[in-house]
């Protein structure tokens, strides 16, 4: 089948190339020029496992293109996908300028029958926006061409996107029209063969379930924050907690991972938007402002763990900082707990010498050359001169240091873990002191 992706983002990049890869022709727009040029020597603007492979076999095969052209992408595919972004507008809703920008351009180049499928996170009602742009779009140049609006959202997370696209736990597909419901489902076949995961509903219900879906997971993580603060104060162990809780095949033990609170491009705006939503409707959600408020209070929890420990101030004092992406196996920083800590940690006058395996050019671009802050290309190198570590994002590579040689590198002798990394004998045997997330 032939498709076009406007965007190409995590989003748009990911379902171009897992498409293409199950044989189809796929053609990627995007407005970046830089990005698409890129793209088109096989160089991958984000930090993916696996994708810069699959992008480029599949542009050998001569099955993945690249275009900043609207009208070569509009001709292209009978299935137009809509993977552009929607940040956060000032009020908190989301901003469908980028989404309206794709429906106007379809409709302005459009000369037969299209389906336009929207994999970005929309608020409910967008697709009749869409399908309104589409029809004044038309109207404009007289034409009365036949086209469908579908809602297909997108549950991938970063770091295992491929996978997650590749094998997805479900495929929504909301529509109004049967007919363009099994055009989708054919599209669909090749992930859906093991057993069925295409769940067909309205469009709306289908737009209200990726922001349940998101709501209900950043839930469970600021329910589990909460509890570790708790438990904190209690002298109970959050870590023996999530194993007799997650042992409930009713809760699950995904999820549930305390930390220093969630951040990357989703979860914080996804909560505010379907907040922004419930307002719009006269409907105070109590639980959503509380899920964004546990958790914008939780990205402080280093900092006052920190401060705890030094009453005098962290003035003077050097920080090896592990991990600047908001979680593992990405690049990604947008929301990031370490962003608060380094503005924290370096306002108070303290110098944080980062290390992540991916992200560093990201922190680049977002901190310049802050003051206090040092960028180390190798993890031991933030340990020169280091009084204490501090943990924020549990890439693998950090999960059994040496702790007797970090005893011996760090000059006060203590870890800040932000993930609640290790076992807490292991870090004390070695003489260090181990503050963690609710234990
Ligand atoms: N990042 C993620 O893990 C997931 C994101 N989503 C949703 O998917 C959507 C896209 O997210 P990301 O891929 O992360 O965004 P992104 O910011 O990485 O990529 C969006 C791309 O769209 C391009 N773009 C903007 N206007 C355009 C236009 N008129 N025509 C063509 N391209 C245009 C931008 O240049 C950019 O490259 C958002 O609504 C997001 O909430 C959904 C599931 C997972
Ligand atoms: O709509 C989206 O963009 C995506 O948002 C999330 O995916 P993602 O943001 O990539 O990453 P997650 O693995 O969900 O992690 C989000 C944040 O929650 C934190 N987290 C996650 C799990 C946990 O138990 N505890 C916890 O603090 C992570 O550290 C991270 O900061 C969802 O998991 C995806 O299903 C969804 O498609």
């Amino acid at each position: 089948m032939k498709i076009t992706v406007f965007g190409s983002g995590y989003v748009g990049l990911v379902t171009g190339a897992c498409l293409a890869d199950v044989g189809n022709q796929v053609m990627c727009m995007d407005v970046d020029q830089a990005k698409i040029d890129k793209l088109k020597q096989g160089i991958i603007p984000i930090y993916e496992p696996g994708l810069e492979e699959m992008v480029k076999d599949n542009m050998l095969a001569g099955r993945l293109q690249f275009t900043t052209d609207v009208k070569e992408a509009v001709d292209f595919g009978l299935f137009q996908f809509v993977a552009v972004g929607t940040p956060p507008d000032e009020d908190g809703s989301a901003d469908l300028k980028y989404v309206l920008a794709v429906a106007k351009s379809v409709a302005e180049h459009m000369t037969d029958y299209k389906i336009i499928v929207d994999k970005s996170t929309v608020p409910v009602g967008t697709a009749d926006k869409v399908k309104q742009t589409v029809l004044d779009e038309l109207a404009k140049r007289g034409e009365t061409l036949e086209f469908d609006v579908v809602s297909n959202p997108e549950f991938l997370k970063e770091g295992s996107a491929l996978d997650d696209f590749m094998k997805p736990d479900r495929i929504v597909i909301g529509t109004d029209n049967p007919r363009t419901a099994e055009l989708l489902k054919a599209l669909y076949a090749p992930f859906n063969r093991s057993r069925e995961r295409v769940i067909t509903m309205d469009i709306r219900s289908a737009e209200l379930t990726k922001y349940a879906a998101n709501a209900m997971l950043a839930t469970k993580i600021s329910f589990m924050n909460e509890l570790a603060n708790l438990a904190e104060r209690l002298g109970a162990d959050i870590e023996h907690v999530r194993h007799g809780i997650g042992s409930d095949s009713r809760i699950g033990y995904s999820f549930i991972y305390p930390g220093c609170g969630y951040g990357g491009s989703c979860f914080p705006k996804d909560v505010k938007a379907l907040e922004r939503t419930a307002k719009e409707m006269g409907y105070h959600a109590e639980l959503l402002s509380a899920v964004e408020n546990v958790n914008d209070r939780q990205k402080h929890r280093l900092f006052e763990k920190i401060s705890a420990h030094y009453p005098d101030g962290v003035q003077g004092k050097t920080f090896a900082l592990w991990g600047l992406a908001f979680k593992p196996n990405t690049d990604d920083m947008r929301e990031a707990p370490s962003r608060v800590l380094i503005d924290a940690l370096t306002a108070a006058g303290a110098t944080v010498q980062a290390y992540d395996p991916e992200a560093l050019h990201e922190a680049r671009r977002i901190f310049g050359d802050k003051a206090g802050l040092m960028y180390c290309e190798k993890q031991a190198d933030t340990l020169q001169t280091a009084d204490a570590l501090i943990i924020v994002t549990e890439w693998k590579q950090f999960r059994s240091p040496d702790f007797d040689a970090l005893s011996r590198s760090l000059s006060d002798k203590v870890i800040f873990d932000g993930r609640n990394m290790y076992e807490p004998k292991f870090v004390k045997q070695a003489g260090l002191r181990y503050y963690a997330i609710g234990r």
